[in-house]
């Protein structure tokens, strides 16, 4: 699908769908216990992912008759079975990696596999941990990407794992140690980043009644625990990453004397959030009601920021679209990890906001956005079969002179399937077409 979005204004109040890191860890957490309710789960294309591999692995996730407001899981009890077919991760990353260290418990072998985008990510050093707590684990093709070879019941121990390349090779070891015999101590060789997530596991490991800590040099999990919610429930906050774009939206696009207002703010331990002072810094007059959770934004005339997106890697195509917008220079530091998610968003950005007229200078740690430089035009753009490009763009054609259309606009399913009539409910004009 395609969508056309055309230059228009925004204003109104519109909900946050909820998050997709909280409700991956949540489904898989219930499945390494006995019996849990999720509230208020993203489902999306990504956590359905997630759901089929808890189902696979012995466990079972059922929806709510009337909606997606809760999933009722038995889980497979710290024990996996072994898949009776190949585990489809689709599109997601925090599937493959945080499934692939749950396979290694299993007593026989695992595969997961993905789609083209899936398949290019490295899961180079998840494969070494894990052999190094004495499992089996290989890439099909020796290129260290999905197809997956993973198991032989490691029992815990010690690993030391770079913290540079993704995150989630932790977050999998912390859940899976947590039922090892031994534990799993885990050992960073390098800074780590996009360390908020690992906060977010953290979180969610305490409120499923699972120890685990940061220590001088990583993290620790002690063996032997059980996962289960206080009260047998556990319910997923707002998604930040996915706010980014509605109040970006009110930042480039409210109508006169009118805001965005977003509703499902209220603070946990996203990094993302690191998206009200970004606005603040580029000169948007942001009003954050943490007790009510929720955020409102009038437009702003923005200027060039810089920001490090060393913890949240996930805004770096928000920030583009609106340094893209803005007057001046934004600079985006830190951002060389970015280029190993559904695809290099530092290039894809660079070259889909220049086919809009943005100058844009790209280096392998830094994406610079010369705002002001030219006035933003509508193009065709391709959305890279990537949720996060789609719908950075569509912000970028909020405040773009005439029509942009964004190829692939189907894949915001991934995280924010309700993505475009949120937009249209809040006044964007927008058109679907094949
Ligand atoms: O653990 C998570 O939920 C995520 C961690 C981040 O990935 P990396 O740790 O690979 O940077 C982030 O980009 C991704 O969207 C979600
Ligand atoms: C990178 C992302 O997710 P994942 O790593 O789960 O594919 C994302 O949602 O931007």
């Amino acid at each position: 699908m395609d969508v056309t979005i055309s230059q228009s204004r925004v204003a109104g109040r519109v909900r946050a769908p909820p998050s997709k890191s909280y409700t991956h860890r949540a489904i898989l957490a219930a499945g390494y216990g006995a019996e849990a309710v999720v509230a208020d789960p993203l489902v999306s294309a990504d956590t359905r992912a997630t759901m089929r591999a808890v189902e696979a692995f012995g466990g079972s996730v059922d929806r709510d008759a009337d909606g997606d407001a809760r999933l009722s899981i038995s889980g497979f009890d710290g024990r996996p079975e072994v898949p009776d077919d190949v585990v489809d991760c689709a599109n997601s990353g925090t599937t493959t990696r945080l499934v692939t260290a749950c396979g290694a418990l299993a007593d026989g072998l695992c595969v997961f596999t993905g789609d083209d985008s899936l398949r290019s990510r490295p899961q180079g050093p998840l494969l070494d941990a894990i052999r190094q707590l004495g499992g089996r684990a290989e890439s099909t093709r020796r290129n260290g990407q999905a197809p997956l070879v993973v198991g032989e019941s490691i029992d815990g121990g010690a690993v030391s794992i770079p913290g540079d390349v993704s995150s989630q090779y932790i977050t999998a070891l912390l859940m899976a140690g947590a039922v090892t015999d031994e534990g799993i101590d885990v050992e960073l060789e390098t800074e780590l980043k996009s360390a908020p997530y690992v906060d977010i596991t953290l979180e969610v490991l305490d409120d499923f009644g699972v120890d685990a800590t940061k220590t001088d040099d990583g993290f620790s999990v002690p063996g032997g625990q059980s996962y289960a919610p206080k009260g047998g429930e556990y319910a997923v906050p707002g998604d930040f990453s996915s706010m980014s774009y509605l109040l970006s939206a009110g930042a480039v696009a409210a109508a006169e004397g009118d805001r965005v207002l977003v509703e499902g703010a209220r603070p946990s331990a996203q990094g993302d959030s690191a998206i009200v002072e970004i606005l603040e810094s580029m000169g948007a007059a942001v009003g954050w009601d943490r007790d009510a959770g929720e955020i409102a934004v009038p437009r702003a005339s923005l200027s060039g920021t810089t920001v490090d997106v060393g913890d949240t890697p996930d805004l770096l195509p928000t920030i583009a679209a609106l340094g893209a917008v803005a007057d001046g220079d934004t600079v985006i530091e830190n951002c060389e990890h970015v280029r190993y998610k559904e695809t290099d968003r530092v290039s894809a950005m660079a070259e889909e906001l220049g086919k809009m007229g943005a100058s844009v200078t790209e280096e392998r740690d830094r994406l610079t956005v010369h705002g002001g430089d030219t006035d933003l035009v509508g193009a065709r753009v391709d959305g890279r079969a990537d949720h996060r490009i789609v719908m950075s763009l569509a912000v970028a054609g909020l405040a773009a002179d005439g029509d942009t259309v964004i190829e692939g606009a189907e894949h915001v399913d991934v995280s924010f399937p309700d993505f475009f009539d949120a937009m249209e409910s809040l006044g964007a004009a927008v058109d679907r077409h094949e």
